[in-house]
């Protein structure tokens, strides 16, 4: 048996061909979303990802406004750069990228952004919001990651409703809003969150039938771990370099060989990824739509 591929790519371009409508929707009314980036230092992943939003803002018919900070800017800087965005009214949403070079507190800056430009889901409020479960006219994003994973499994027809999910990896931006995501009304899963400290992470991942790797530690789910027909998303993201070309590439937390066993597999790169882009997108245009 081979799993059905959970094509992030295509699946991302039928979202955003769904969100280029609504967007000149907005603009025959008047309303141009636009989304700010703020990305601190250059590391070249960040950069590349940064790059990739702006190419899919132009790609569906969204401004993006692009505010870059060097390695040695201050915390002072990123707080004045933080408030410039909140004030700038070309800017309907915005992310700061993560991660901030050491020495700058990501907490402190999350909490500083306006939540209604809030593109990422990260402020506390918005965080504070899917736990309360509240959703509706209230401008209430979800974080990327979660929300593309959930609309892929969604759009697969992979039932979610009384299942049992393992998540590996508690970070903040996927495995802990995710497992209150798969949590709530109306998803309704079962979710076990695993981290460095769990004990026999085997034998949790054998108990799902969702498995989502969101760690970044290359083919860490083997293929005895997997129930025979569960969906896999591969999240993690480990740059290697390929020891027969010497050409650096990406490798997800999923051993390839999981194909055989799982029912469903989100390849990476070309699974959640893209997924998560469009997600971004996505919370860019309901805020444009809800001031609207
Ligand atoms: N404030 C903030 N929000 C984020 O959402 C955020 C962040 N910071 N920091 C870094 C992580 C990582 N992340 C990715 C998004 C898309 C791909 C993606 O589309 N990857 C392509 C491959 C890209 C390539 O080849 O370089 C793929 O999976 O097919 C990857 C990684 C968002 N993050």
């Amino acid at each position: 048996m081979t799993a059905i591929t959970l094509d992030g790519v295509a699946t991302a371009r039928a979202v955003k061909s769904e969100l280029a409508e609504r967007i000149s929707a907005l603009r025959s009314k008047g309303i141009v979303p636009g989304l700010g980036t703020l990305l601190v230092g250059d590391d070249p992943g960040s950069r590349s990802y940064v790059a990739g939003k702006h190419r899919d803002c132009a790609e569906v018919g969204i401004e993006s406004i692009r505010v870059d900070l060097p390695a040695t800017a201050t915390s002072a800087d990123v707080r004045a750069a933080i408030a410039d965005l909140n004030s700038a009214p070309e800017v309907t949403g915005y992310i700061v990228q993560l991660p901030l070079p050491a020495g700058h507190d990501e907490n402190a800056m999350l909490e500083l952004i306006d939540p209604d430009k809030d593109a990422d889901g990260l402020h506390p409020t918005n965080l504070g919001r899917l736990v309360l479960g509240i959703e509706g006219e209230l401008h209430s994003p979800l974080p990327c990651t979660p929300a593309g994973i959930v609309e892929m499994l969604q759009r697969y027809d992979v039932p979610i409703s009384g299942r049992h999910v393992t998540v590996i990896g508690r970070g903040l931006t996927v495995g802990r809003p995710l497992g209150l995501l798969f949590t709530r009304k109306g998803l309704d899963a079962t979710v076990t969150l695993t981290h460095s400290r769990t004990v026999d992470l085997a034998a949790e991942v054998r108990r799902a039938d969702i498995v989502v790797a969101a760690v970044g530690v290359a083919h860490l789910v083997k293929p005895d771990w997997v129930k025979p027909g569960a969906a896999v998303l591969d999240v993690g993201i480990t740059r290697v370099e390929d020891p027969e070309t010497g050409k650096g590439r990406l490798t997800g937390d999923i051993d390839p060989l999981v194909a055989e066993v799982a029912g469903h597999l989100s390849p990476n790169p070309g699974g959640v990824g893209p997924m998560t882009r469009a997600m971004l997108l996505s919370n860019v245009v309901k805020a444009a739509e809800l001031r609207a």
